[in-house]
């Protein structure tokens, strides 16, 4: 249990989702249950829902701004991160203000397809992640087919895996995870690749399930609540990691589509130490 007074704050940049398993829902979730205070800056909102996304609706820029002013003026943001940021203008409006504030810990999840189909950032948006966001992040978490496009190959083998987590640092971010969920086989490999280290791998076994709504967002989340409160890089990945693979495990089956996960179902920091 946390002192109250030493509660550390993080910050989530990224979309709503009204189905609540996805986008800031789920890492607002995933910091309460990681025992950090989330504060936000919505980028836009969906209308969506476990089947899909049937609308999305990115914030005014200047609210972007009035945002982060809020939350900056009156809370120390030990770390942050981003989801979904829609198009160009969206995340050089976040850049610019990532930028102004000098944020540490930064963590970017570059969010550009729901699992449902549906694009979240545009082409141009993919562009200025790669030349404006990823120079100020602390680490990247792309999975697979979002690693195949920032490092421009494919991926078809954990040895490429590989590759492309070292091209994709040649972006300019020290630290990459490649996350490997989309990937065939009974286990789940994540590569991680961090700077002036060794990389190495990350597994568990693959969980049967339906509800895998936001895997990607939770598990940046709970890596970023970890780096609020202190902890090294690769001890905030291991413990994030953990905690994904713990509630992953425990369904709960809400919703016709993709559903969500459990994120409360975590016993704290001590979990299955
Ligand atoms: N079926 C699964 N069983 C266990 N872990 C999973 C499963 N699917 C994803 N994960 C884990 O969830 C995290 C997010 O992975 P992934 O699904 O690849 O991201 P995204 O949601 O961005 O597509 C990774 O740590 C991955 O290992
Ligand atoms: C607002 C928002 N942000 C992120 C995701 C990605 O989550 P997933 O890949 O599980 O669909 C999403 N669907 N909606």
């Amino acid at each position: 249990m946390i002192d109250p007074h030493q509660y550390p704050t993080a910050l989530t940049i990224a979309g709503s989702d009204s189905g609540g398993g996805a986008g800031m829902q789920a890492d607002i979730k995933t910091m309460q249950a990681c025992e950090t205070f989330s504060t936000v800056v919505v980028v836009g909102l969906t209308a969506q829902n476990t089947l899909g996304v049937q609308g999305a609706y990115p914030t005014e820029l200047s609210v972007i701004d009035e945002q982060f002013a809020s939350v900056m003026a009156d809370f120390d943001v030990r770390a942050a991160k981003t989801g979904a940021l829609f198009d160009r203008d969206h995340v050089l409006q976040v850049a610019k203000n990532l930028r102004d504030y000098n944020q540490a810990n930064l963590v970017v999840d570059p969010v550009m397809v729901a699992k449902g189909g549906a694009t979240l950032l545009d082409p141009a948006g993919i562009e200025a992640l790669k030349q404006s966001l990823l120079p100020l992040a602390t680490l990247v978490t792309p999975n697979l087919p979002e690693a195949e496009l920032l490092a421009d190959m494919t991926i078809t083998s954990r040895d490429e895996m590989v590759q492309a987590a070292k091209k994709i640092r040649e972006l300019g971010v020290a630290n990459v995870i490649v996350k490997g969920g989309h990937g065939d086989g009974p286990v789940i490999y994540d590569y991680v690749l961090l700077a002036d280290q060794e990389g190495f791998w990350l597994e568990g076994p693959k969980v049967e399930t339906s509800s895998k709504h936001g895997t990607g967002d939770t598990l940046s989340a709970a890596i970023t609540s970890f780096l609020a409160q202190g902890d090294d890089l690769k001890t905030a990945i291991i413990k994030g990691h953990r905690y994904m693979n713990t509630i992953i495990g425990i369904p709960l089956p809400l919703g016709h589509g993709h559903g969500p996960l459990n994120h409360g179902r975590w016993a704290g920091q001590g979990a299955e130490e």
